[in-house]
């Protein structure tokens, strides 16, 4: 069974006529929006706000007028994968790097909506190296102020040299073990100077589509 597959083609229900849809980054809502390709063939009027370049290049192969995120007044609903949720909706997002544009959608958007495998599903965030964009420009002397933060950092590396994201900024991946009370490290996090943003994503989320133990698709309402 895909379950990736089957979390983002639920998502997908959620578009209707008329809407402005953030479009998330990752394997997930991948799903969705092939799904909401199809459905723009078949005469869906939407437009799309991609949350990164590689969502933008597939949004345009499967047919989604988009608009800059700059002309945006609002968002009506963003659909986006996660790296880690814990049972009050916490997220860790940013294991492929778009978590700054992520959430800067998701922040504006009205509804925001998470995609998630069962093996997303945790009790406690943390096994998932919390990923935080960071500018380059002293970049070591930031690295060793997150890390006072009790953690340790490490700088994402592709191809053998620093991973750049679409906004020109390095990430480091950062082990604190479990991260039992989010709110105020994402807070803490973000008052150092150089970070740019961090990957947790705190009661942002108004649901999440999974998978239960039985293999069925469970959409759960995070606001009660
Ligand atoms: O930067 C990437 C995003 O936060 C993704 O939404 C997250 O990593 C989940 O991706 P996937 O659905 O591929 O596991």
């Amino acid at each position: 069974m895909n379950e990736k597959l089957l979390v983002g083609e639920k998502a997908a229900e959620y578009v209707k006529d008329g809407m402005v849809v953030g479009l998330g980054t990752g394997s997930t809502v991948y799903y969705t929006i092939q799904k909401l390709g199809e459905r723009v063939a078949a005469g869906l009027s939407i437009v799309g706000i991609p949350t990164s370049i590689q969502t933008e290049e597939l949004a345009k192969k499967v047919g989604i007028p988009l608009m800059p995120f700059e002309e945006a007044e609002t968002i009506h609903l963003a659909i986006d994968g996660a790296d880690e949720a814990d049972p009050e909706s916490n997220l860790i997002k940013g294991g492929g790097g778009a978590l700054l544009r992520e959430k800067m959608i998701a922040y504006l958007a009205k509804q925001f909506i998470v995609v998630a495998d069962s093996k997303k599903m945790v009790e406690t965030l943390g096994a998932f190296k919390l990923p935080v964009e960071i500018i380059q420009f002293g970049y070591k002397v930031t690295q060793r102020h997150i890390e006072k933060l009790g953690c340790t950092a490490i700088l994402r590396v592709k191809d053998g040299k620093p991973y750049v994201t679409d906004n020109g900024n390095y990430i480091l991946d950062c082990d604190f073990g479990d991260i039992k009370d989010p709110q105020p490290l994402e807070l803490k996090m973000n008052m150092i100077p150089g970070v740019v943003e961090n990957g947790l994503f705190v009661g942002m989320a108004d649901r999440i589509i999974t998978v239960n133990q039985n293999g069925d698709v469970e959409d759960q309402n995070c606001r009660g």
